[in-house]
């Protein structure tokens, strides 16, 4: 099996792969302007150099509430008069704040929900005491389905109860970290791109958002940009190469300019005069933009009969791996490859919540909506998801955080790896059995005799690096608490007793992570940043090896840890594992020019949720058709339950719409698709969710094709069957035959 590292381009692009079945020839040399780049794992040395920088990272933390912090609030005290105290290192400790969401808005929207809930109660109370015994089958079939409904109902509206909306402050995130003329103390982030299939995705498509990734307003020395082509095509590759040169040009254009988005086909395609009002730019800044560049990686997974690749979460997890080993950033941003930047500043809206002294430890994620370009006017397809996105996602900030969506999303690298959240108590049950005892004592057993060498030196360094570091902050600011410090002091304490116990963590961190002894290692550093006396070439090697299909094998990856293998939803399932470790999410869901846009993709499935849609559609009209009710007639009380039921539901959405700022017209769009979803798409899910779980038939990820133009809109409105159509059409004819029957009866 041959595997090549090639360094391509100068110094910021790297070449990570492993070899595909389907193509030989790719690793053996690549041509570029006349230049034949050899691939012997060899790579840009000094792109290595900001290790340190990334290392010292810690030291943000410390920054915030040392004397940077303390002049600048002495500052402002002396200007406000020294009034507020309090209130004034609040506003300087947060980057972000909660903006309630007006109580005029708020209480009657729980009292609808009471009251809802007040008349449900009777309602289930008249329904349940009063079967229907000529209709015996549809009343049972009518209540049950009424009572999932209900619960259902409960279960969304409750995770509504406490929207929030939420703002941030990217000036103070500035302040404290990003300072003119000092080093830059903003966190790292690695950011990862999936493309796996030329046809459906444009390699053009993955072009741009590459290009915005890498022109991001955020210092270049701490992005990193990996892409994973599943589909080990030459074609990705040649125009991933010939981005990185484009880049040379368009990053530091984008930068001088100030322009967005920075993905260059959407950039054009806005048409705007951006010639008027610009300003002279200072040169010297210039200057050293135009040799700045993140550093991008390229990476096509090694991929083997016989062993399953597990689509995209496949893919991210060997990302998380191949970037622990060549930068190990603490934050990564996931995009898929049709969702470029839309607004540089994206990656700081993250950071105001990631980089947040208190919240920040907590958080596994920050999710950004999706939004899409190339929508048509009507929204056809409900694919703006504003009911998702402003409702159901801004409710869910009230409880422990929306969900992740799959794309336009900042992960905290140690929340992947399956630890529980660091307040929560079962952190402590981890830290006992695993962490402590193998940080200290580990580097004395190496597990394969040949990489003992390479143990040593890497988690011999880890501790005297971390105590040093500690001692350092501690020098440097008498106030910086003793606990961290004296935890390392204990750890030698105990040390002969968990020396015993070493081989056996390691074990359980091979277990864990794979046999990779410098990923491991990288899992220990909790701000990210690479061991020292690491050499790049070391680097790539090592890289070649986490990307092997081998592997995963017996590892935790993809049950435990990282994506979530085994679901056509892994973004879903992913993120609620780590919400189950006690970890909080933030959605950045106020209005705003959207960070991510998406390329338009007309797909449409989403949760699987028991189709009873299915039979309430069916019942009602089979009542007129067989002259059977399986609602006896209605007594008075009877008739003032079910007008209460039906006005208390009708007043939530009137409520929900007001606090949400949601259009009546997305409202009514998204109600129709969950109508014609639950009956068709939702059904078919059904029965491939009971295939798979009876039969083990395994259901199929289906990439989605990303080439719509403006042009084949006409196509939106063009009728096309499918099979799926059977049960929406069946439905409408029988509910219109029941109608027809039903009129002409009373008739
Ligand atoms: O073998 C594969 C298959 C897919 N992908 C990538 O996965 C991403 C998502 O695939 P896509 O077909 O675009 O799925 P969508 O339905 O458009 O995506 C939504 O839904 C998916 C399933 O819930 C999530 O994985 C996505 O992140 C989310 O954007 C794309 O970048 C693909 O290139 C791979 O890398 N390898
Ligand atoms: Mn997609």
């Amino acid at each position: 099996m041959a595997m090549a590292a090639s360094l391509f381009n100068g110094s910021h692009t790297i070449v990570v792969h492993g070899t595909q079945e389907d193509n030989g020839d790719r690793e053996r040399q690549w041509h570029h302007k006349d230049q034949t780049f050899s691939v012997g794992g060899s790579v840009g040395g000094n792109d290595f150099e900001g290790d340190k920088n990334v290392l010292s990272n810690v030291e943000w933390k410390e920054r915030v509430y040392n004397c940077k912090f303390r002049q600048e609030k002495s500052d402002l005290v002396r200007k406000d008069g020294g009034n507020d105290d309090q209130r004034l290192e609040d506003d300087l400790l947060n980057h972000w704040r909660n903006v309630p969401i007006s109580s005029s808005k708020l209480i009657p929207y729980r009292l609808v929900i009471v009251l809802w809930l007040v008349f449900l109660a009777f309602f289930f109370r008249f329904r349940i005491l009063t079967p229907a015994y000529d209709a015996y089958v549809l009343w049972i079939t009518s209540v049950i389905c009424e009572i999932w409904f209900a619960f259902s109902w409960m279960l969304e509206q409750f995770a509504k109860w406490n929207p929030i909306n939420r703002k941030t402050y990217l000036e103070r995130l500035s302040i404290r970290f990003d300072r003119e003329g000092e080093p830059n103390m903003l966190s790292p982030v690695d950011v990862y791109v999936t493309t796996v299939d030329t046809a459906k995705e444009p390699p053009l498509i993955t072009a741009n958002t590459v290009l915005s990734i890498l022109a991001v307003d955020y210092p270049v020395d701490k992005i990193c940009c990996y892409v994973s082509d599943d589909g080990a095509s030459m074609l990705h590759f040649d125009v991933l190469s010939e981005t990185a040169e484009f880049a040379r040009r368009w990053v530091p254009f984008c930068k001088k300019q100030n322009i967005e988005p920075r993905a260059p086909e959407f950039y054009f395609s806005k048409k705007i005069d951006d010639l008027k009002e610009k300003v002279q730019p200072n040169f010297v800044k210039e200057r050293s933009g135009m040799k700045e560049l993140p550093r991008l990686v390229y990476v096509s997974r090694e991929k083997r009969p016989g062993y399953e690749h597990q689509k995209k979460a496949g893919a991210m997890n060997t990302l998380v791996r191949v970037s622990a080993v060549l930068t190990n950033a603490p934050f990564m941003l996931n995009l898929d490859c049709e969702h470029y930047i839309n607004n540089s500043k994206a990656v700081r809206e993250a950071m105001c919540f990631l980089m947040d002294p208190q919240l920040g430890k907590k958080l596994c994620y920050v999710q950004f909506p999706q939004s899409f370009d190339g929508i048509d006017h009507h929204d056809r397809y409900a694919n703006r998801n504003f009911v998702f996105f402003d409702i159901n996602m801004r409710g869910l900030v009230g409880i422990q955080g929306p969900l992740y969506v799959g794309t336009g999303c900042v992960f905290n690298r140690q929340a992947l790896y399956g630890y529980d959240q660091p307040g929560s108590e079962k952190r402590l049950k981890t830290t006992c059995d695993c962490w402590p005892s193998w940080r200290f004592c580990g580097c004395r057993h190496g597990s394969k005799k040949s990489k003992k060498h390479g143990v040593r030196s890497l988690l011999g360094e880890l501790y005297p690096k971390k105590k040093k570091m500690m001692e350092r902050n501690h020098i440097r600011n008498g106030s910086t608490p003793m606990s961290d410090f004296s935890e390392v002091e204990e750890g030698f304490e105990c040390y002969d007793e968990l020396e015993k116990s070493s081989f056996k963590s390691q074990k359980k961190f091979e277990k864990r992570f794979g046999q990779s002894l410098f990923f491991m290692a990288s899992t220990l550093l909790e701000y990210g940043g690479l061991p020292e006396g690491t050499n790049s070439q070391k680097l790539v090697r090592e890289a070649i090896d986490v990307i092997s299909c081998v592997y995963e094998e017996k590892t935790e990856w993809g049950k435990d840890i990282g994506w979530i293998y085994g679901s056509v939803t892994e973004d879903t399932l992913t993120g609620l594992k780590m919400h189950s470790r006690g970890w909080k999410s933030v959605g950045v869901l106020y209005a705003r020019e959207a960070c991510f846009q998406g390329v338009c993709s007309y797909k449409f499935v989403r949760s699987v949720a028991p189709s009873s849609e299915v039979a309430y559609c069916t019942v009602p009209t089979v009542c007129p058709l067989t002259g059977k009710f399986i609602v006896p007639t209605l007594n008075t009380y009877a008739s003032i339950w079910v007008m209460g039921l039906f006005l208390s539901i009708i007043t939530t959405a009137i409520v929900e719409l007001r606090w949400s700022n949601v259009s009546i017209k997305d409202w009514w769009r998204n109600e129709q698709f969950w109508i014609i979803g639950g009956v068709s798409a939702h059904l078919f899910a059904v029965f491939q969710g009971l295939l798979k779980v009876l039969a083990g038939v395994d259901t199929t990820f289906r990439v989605t094709s990303k080439a719509a133009k403006d042009a084949e809109f006409r196509e939106l409105y063009l009728f096309k069957w499918t099979s799926l159509l059977i049960p929406p059409t069946t439905l409408i004819i029988l509910n219109m035959v029941g109608v027809v029957a039903g009129v002409s009866g009373a008739i």
